[in-house]
């Protein structure tokens, strides 16, 4: 099968070459956090401030202009915009430079843990989008009331976005890309050994992943050398 329907699934190292920190490596983000301490509905419970702090300072950094879509992130948007057969993006990434490397096909983009760039009230559950900094005495653009807002991302032990429309690509694949990804985090490190057997499965990665021998094929350096080098 020529083009077989395809999944391109991305983490951190897509970003690292444009300037935003993964979370495990040197420096990373974690390295400052403890995860727990950061990314968990209970730890905003117990400390918003410190939380919108996280969220405030890399949402800061998507406001930097020197921070920019990168030749990988480019190279997937020709290939998506290319692929005949159908094609889905899903990212573990909430910054936003997926949808700047491919603003006519966000239809095929799914960014499954949420995004800097977007907000939710858990009073009235609105979405919306943000770009600013949040607080705790920051209203909601819906119902205006404060304490309620949190940035629209998926915490550890909450349910990811779009599990419907992923599994059933993941039912129809036959191709999947994993990208800049250590492999450590569920459901997505999980996709590989789901598709074991079924669809031709490739990593790029700067090193191998923790899942690195579940997969068939494996070409590992840069995204921003070995991603162009198998898209083009
Ligand atoms: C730590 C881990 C063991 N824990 C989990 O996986 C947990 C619990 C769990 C669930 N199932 C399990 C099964 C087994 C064990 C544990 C679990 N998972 C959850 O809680 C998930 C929710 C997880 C999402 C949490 N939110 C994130 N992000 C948003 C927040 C934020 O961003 O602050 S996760 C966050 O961490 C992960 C980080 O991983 P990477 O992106 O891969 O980054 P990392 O730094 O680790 O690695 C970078 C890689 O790039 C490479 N690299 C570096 N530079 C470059 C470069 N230049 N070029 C190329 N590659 C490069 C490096 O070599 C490296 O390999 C990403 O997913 C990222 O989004 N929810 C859930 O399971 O709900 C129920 C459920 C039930 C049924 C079906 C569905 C759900």
């Amino acid at each position: 099968m020529a083009n077989p329907p395809l999944i391109i699934l991305t983490g951190a190292g897509i970003s690292a070459e444009s300037g935003l920190a993964t979370f495990r490596g040197h420096g990373g983000l974690w390295a400052g956090h403890k995860v727990e301490d950061v990314a968990t509905p209970q730890a905003f419970a117990r400390d918003p401030e410190m939380v919108h702090g996280f969220y405030n300072a890399r949402r800061a950094q998507l406001r930097d202009p020197a921070v920019q879509p990168n030749p990988a992130h480019h190279a997937l948007a020709r290939l998506v915009a290319a692929w005949p057969a159908p094609a889905l993006l899903v990212t573990q990434n909430v910054d936003d430079l997926h949808h700047r490397a491919m603003p006519d096909q966000l239809d095929r983009l799914l960014p499954m843990h949420g995004s800097l760039r977007r907000i939710r009230c858990t009073r009235c559950s609105q979405v919306a989008d943000w770009e600013d900094d949040l607080a705790t005495d920051t209203p909601c653009p819906g119902c205006g009331n404060t304490g309620g807002l949190r940035p629209d991302i998926v915490w550890f032990g909450e349910m990811p976005m779009g599990m419907d429309r992923i599994e059933a690509a993941l039912e129809q694949c036959r191709l999947f890309l994993s990208i800049g990804t250590s492999g450590l985090v569920y459901p997505a490190a999980g996709f590989v050994a789901a598709l074991s057997g079924v669809a031709r499965t490739v990593e790029l990665n700067l090193e191998p992943s923790a899942g690195s021998h579940l997969f068939d094929e494996a070409h590992h350096g840069p995204a921003t050398e070995v991603v162009p080098r198998f898209v083009d």
